[in-house]
């Protein structure tokens, strides 16, 4: 009989459900990894299902492996699910999604499900809104020339300033000066944010919205050697020349008077300057972006 229970308990693959840990949040919510399944292969899709619809009987008491669970979490007045799901465990997706899980967002090795079971409709946030660009005017003060470029994938041949998208966790201004280099082969160094532009359903954002920073560089080297894959041409331009072209994007044609304000009546006008401080969060850093903030106002008690 023990036999016949283990060889049952084994084929469903509700052992595998043991040791799987319930870890409520300071918001009332509870966050399930399928990552720490011990053996998920011996896991099946339909015996996953039946433990969040609270139909099979697998785990220890106190484990999140335990029966009931969408229900039981209900009933503790849980206000949401959290489950991430590795990769390779994705077959469990359609089984947490016929229980009225949807995604909340996915990285490279896994995707993360959500479940709201408070009143109303669902406070959980969402996830990333937007996708970060940024260009770096690059500035010869002794001549007065930019550097511009043309993207060589686009149908409109109009000069820009050589930027990309920037990479998880770099700093905005670390994200120009590597964009130019990379697209340009100039070296320079985060001087200003500029401009700020943000535009809602982006094609370029897979439909998300798009923030296109552009910050003014000073250069540290002259030669040119741009990128073949990404720019057609890539030259310094008088800025004046850049100002006034109606071969540019309008976004380059706005910031470029921009600059050429800033140029001639002092950068002090034009500039949203950066400033360091430590973060709450121990060890961690945080950059902000204003306008120049005089001394005495720093001080200021
Ligand atoms: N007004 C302006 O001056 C312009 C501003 N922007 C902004 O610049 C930022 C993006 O800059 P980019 O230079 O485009 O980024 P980027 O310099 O990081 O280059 C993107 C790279 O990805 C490649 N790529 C893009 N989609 C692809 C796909 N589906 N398959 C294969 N390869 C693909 C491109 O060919 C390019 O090599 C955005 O914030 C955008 O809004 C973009 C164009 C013009
Ligand atoms: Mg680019």
């Amino acid at each position: 009989m023990v036999r016949l229970w283990l060889a049952l308990r084994r084929a469903r693959g509700w052992g595998a459900l043991a040791g799987l840990r319930a870890r409520p949040d300071k918001f009332g919510g509870v966050s399930v990894d399928l990552a720490e399944l011990r053996r998920p292969l011996r896991l099946e899709r339909a015996a996953f299902g039946r433990w969040l619809r609270g139909k099979c009987r697998a785990g220890a008491p106190g484990a999140a492996g335990r029966a009931d669970a969408v229900a039981r979490w209900r009933e503790e007045g849980r206000v949401a699910i959290w489950l991430r799901i590795p990769i390779l465990q994705s077959r469990f997706v359609a089984a947490a999604a016929s229980q009225g899980f949807a995604f909340h967002h996915a990285e490279q090795g896994s995707s993360t499900l959500t479940l709201w079971l408070g009143e109303g409709p669902s406070r959980l946030p969402g996830y990333a809104t937007h996708q970060l660009g940024v260009a770096g005017a690059v500035l010869d003060e002794n001549t007065g020339k930019v550097l511009v470029i043309q993207d060589r994938n686009k149908t409109l041949n109009a000069w820009k300033f050589p930027g990309g998208l920037s990479n998880p966790g770099e700093d905005i201004g670390d994200t120009a000066v590597r964009e130019v280099f990379e697209e340009t082969g100039i070296k320079s160094e985060f001087k200003s944010i500029l401009s700020i532009r943000q535009q809602h359903r982006h094609p370029g954002a897979f439909g998300k919205s798009d923030m296109y920073i552009i910050c003014r560089l000073e250069p540290s080297s002259f030669n040119i050697s741009f990128c073949q894959q990404e720019c057609l041409r890539c030259e310094w331009m008088d800025l004046d020349e850049l100002a006034r072209t109606k071969h540019a994007t309008p976004i380059t044609s706005n910031v470029a008077k921009l600059l050429l304000y800033g140029y001639r009546e002092g950068f002090d006008k034009i500039d949203i300057t950066m400033r360091e401080f430590p973060a709450v969060y121990t060890g961690l850093f945080y950059k902000l972006y204003h306008r120049e903030l005089p001394e005495s106002y720093r001080n200021f008690t």
